[in-house]
């Protein structure tokens, strides 16, 4: 089977420069030759190109709107032909605001598809509710049609329908919720798996549960979107947004395992790798744990 690799370096969705980075650190710390040792033929599509939109003002308290709208329209095409081509579609980010497109995408491609969300963060405001301004903290708001008539439509994304329910996706490794996103969750019912669940259950159970809730038969495909700050910073210090107390290498894998397993992977974000928030061993260790976890995803077996 074939995997369609997309660098997607775009950090407008948030502050810090860096962000846009992302690709380039994983492909140089091994990531292609690393999947490419597993029974995957390795289509690398190279980097989208991502326009710079001069005096991109914000719309209400949205920063880099029509930035980040442009981007996400040119991921959703790219994503929307990798998956027909019949690739299992791996988006290198860049920041989480480009989970707009690569979802929007895959759902064209696959109308059925569920969300595991893996991060401390829900990346669930809306353009009202987020304290920041930042997109990257917004995505899953854009995409999820519950909230469609909750605000109006934000400058640049009049090519984004939301596509995708609230029972269609799976929060694990939450740690930094806002007031806004809690009470989304919590009025929605979306599943959501904190790091307390997950000290609570721990991660097999939590699996076990999250797939079963999600796709109690097991048919539909898979988008796996995969924010390395759900891991806990000492072993992913270089992103933008850390949070002490994430999952640690070993629940990292595990999760990736289970997904793999169920053989309906059918695209994975991984983003807010950022190699200017970190030293050199920083940026090593964020990479080297970022590879081990997502190559899991791919067949490799701790076993052998
Ligand atoms: C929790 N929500 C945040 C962070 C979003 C992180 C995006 B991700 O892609 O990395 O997961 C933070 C909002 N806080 C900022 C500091 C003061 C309190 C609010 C936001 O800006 O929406
Ligand atoms: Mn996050
Ligand atoms: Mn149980
Ligand atoms: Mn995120």
């Amino acid at each position: 089977s074939k995997v369609g690799i997309l660098g997607i370096p775009f950090s407008k969705g948030q502050p810090k420069g860096g962000a846009e980075m992302g690709p380039e650190i994983l492909r140089r710390a091994g990531l292609v030759s690393r999947i490419k040792r597993f029974d995957y033929q390795v289509v690398d599509h190279g980097d989208i190109e991502i326009e710079s939109i001069p005096g991109d003002k914000p719309d209400g308290n949205v920063k880099n709107p029509r930035s980040v709208g442009r981007a996400n329209k040119k991921i959703s095409d790219k994503v929307a032909s990798i998956v027909k081509s019949k690739e299992l579609c791996l988006n290198l980010g860049g920041d989480h605001s480009i989970a707009i497109g690569s979802i929007h995408g895959h759902c064209r491609a696959e109308p059925g598809l569920v969300v595991v969300w893996v991060d401390a963060h829900a990346d669930i405001n809306t353009p009202l509710s987020s304290p920041s301004g930042n997109m990257h903290g917004m995505p899953l708001s854009l995409l999820v049609k519950e909230l469609a008539d909750r605000f109006s439509p934000v400058e640049g994304f009049d090519w984004c329908k939301p596509c995708i329910h609230v029972r269609d996706i799976v929060y694990i490794g939450l740690r930094d919720v806002d007031e806004g996103e809690r009470w989304i969750i919590d009025q929605f019912g979306i599943p959501a798996y904190s790091m307390q669940e997950i000290d609570k259950m721990g991660i097999k159970e939590v699996m076990h549960h999250a797939l079963k809730n999600l796709d109690p038969n097991g048919t539909r495909p898979i988008h796996l979107s995969f924010d390395v700050d759900g891991l806990d910073p000492t072993i992913t210090p270089s992103t933008g947004t850390p949070v002490l107390g994430g999952l640690n290498i070993r629940e990292g894998q595990y999760i990736m395992e289970e997904l793999a397993n169920t053989g309906r992977l059918s695209a994975i974000d991984i983003v807010e790798v950022n190699p200017l928030l970190g030293s050199e061993k920083d940026n090593m260790v964020t990479a080297e744990t970022t590879i081990s976890v997502i190559e899991k995803c791919f067949g490799s077996k701790r076993g052998g």
